[in-house]
């Protein structure tokens, strides 16, 4: 494993809650925490309120925790990005201890908060999902391959899963659908990013598919996993799992993603400020989630 990245200067400021709420990647989190309450929803029978309520912030704590961990691991790194420079530890609004205090504290409590008052099984799947993120992508795959969010990406793909687990204490069909969704999603997802934000890879050496392969090839990439994602989102309404509310949603939506993605990876542009298939296939990523998981729950309440 490699060690860890070379530690910025601090410049010692007292770090302020803010910086705290920042390590912990908010924005990214409002999805993560959507799909697992979309899971938990669309899970058969009834869950007690106050269970599901701790079972979502557990899953909110647990990705808060692992966004600090891989803020800690990866200070050096951010330092040399544009787009991560402001963050509280390059910026040096924080020490690098208290974010690893920090994350392993919240990580822990989250973990064992989940076993007592949810189940054993979210528990064990909340931890994970934490050491997927923390260890198996950002310290082992991140600065070796071009393939690491394939593979690493699959942290991001718990959440449905915990949400169905907290709700049933079991894995089900549906929600290993939605996890393979998930996973699916990611390489689209953060590949088009990629692309119009190349070049502060290149700058932190990290091996992106873009700095390694080429514009080209990522372009094809993006492309090729957009097709089994569409099978892949449509497949619970010919299976029974769901019905047409979900399935019409799921077809439409993918039928549009699978149009950008074309548009990508027939897109020659090389500027990355001109790079717009680019720049609306990453926000619609987003979007698809969004919409995807709230037709699911709605779907999920109209025919249970
Ligand atoms: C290894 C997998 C993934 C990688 C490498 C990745 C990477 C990124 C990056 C670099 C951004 C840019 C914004 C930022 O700096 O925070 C971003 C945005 C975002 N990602 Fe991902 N992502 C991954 C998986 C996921 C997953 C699984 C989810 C949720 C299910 C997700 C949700 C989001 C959201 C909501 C944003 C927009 C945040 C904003 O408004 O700035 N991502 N992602
Ligand atoms: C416990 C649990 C459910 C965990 C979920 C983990 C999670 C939030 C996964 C999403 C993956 C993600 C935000 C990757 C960001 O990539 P990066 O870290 O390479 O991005 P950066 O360059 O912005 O640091």
């Amino acid at each position: 494993m490699a060690s860890a990245p070379s530690i910025p200067v601090t410049a010692g400021l007292p770090a302020e809650w803010r910086d705290f709420l920042a390590l912990t990647k908010p924005r990214v989190m409002t999805l993560v925490v959507f799909t697992a309450l979309c899971g938990l929803l669309a899970a058969p029978g009834h869950v007690n309120p106050v269970i599901g309520f701790t079972a979502i912030l557990c899953i909110a704590l647990g990705a808060g925790a692992s966004g600090a961990l891989n803020q800690w691991y990866e200070a050096g790194i951010d330092a040399k990005m544009k787009r991560t420079a402001g963050r509280p530890l390059p910026a040096g609004r924080m020490e690098r201890e208290s974010a690893l205090h920090f994350g392993v504290g919240l990580a822990a409590f989250s973990v064992i908060a989940m076993g007592l008052f949810v189940n054993l099984l979210s528990a064990a799947i909340l931890t994970v999902s934490i050491l997927f993120y923390v260890i198996v992508y950002t310290m082992w795959l991140k600065p070796r391959t071009p393939q690491n969010i394939v593979i690493g990406g699959a942290a991001g793909a718990f959440p449905p899963l915990l949400g169905w687990a907290a709700a049933t204490g079991r894995v089900e069909l549906l929600p290993v659908l939605l996890f393979a969704l998930i996973f699916l999603w990611t390489p689209p997802h953060f590949w088009a990013l990629s692309l119009f934000v190349r070049t502060d890879y290149a700058a932190a050496g990290i091996p992106m598919l873009p700095v390694v392969a080429g514009n080209k090839a990522t372009r094809t990439q993006v492309l090729i996993y957009s097709v089994p994602l569409a099978l892949c989102a449509v497949a619970p309404w010919p299976l029974g799992l769901t019905g047409a509310i979900y399935g019409v949603t799921a077809a439409l939506l993918s039928a549009w993603f699978l149009l950008l993605a074309a548009r990508v990876a027939t897109n020659r542009e090389q500027i990355q400020e001109l790079m717009k298939p680019e720049r609306q296939l990453f926000r619609f990523s987003i979007l698809y989630l969004f919409v995807l998981f709230g037709a699911l729950v709605i779907d999920r309440m109209v025919f249970a």
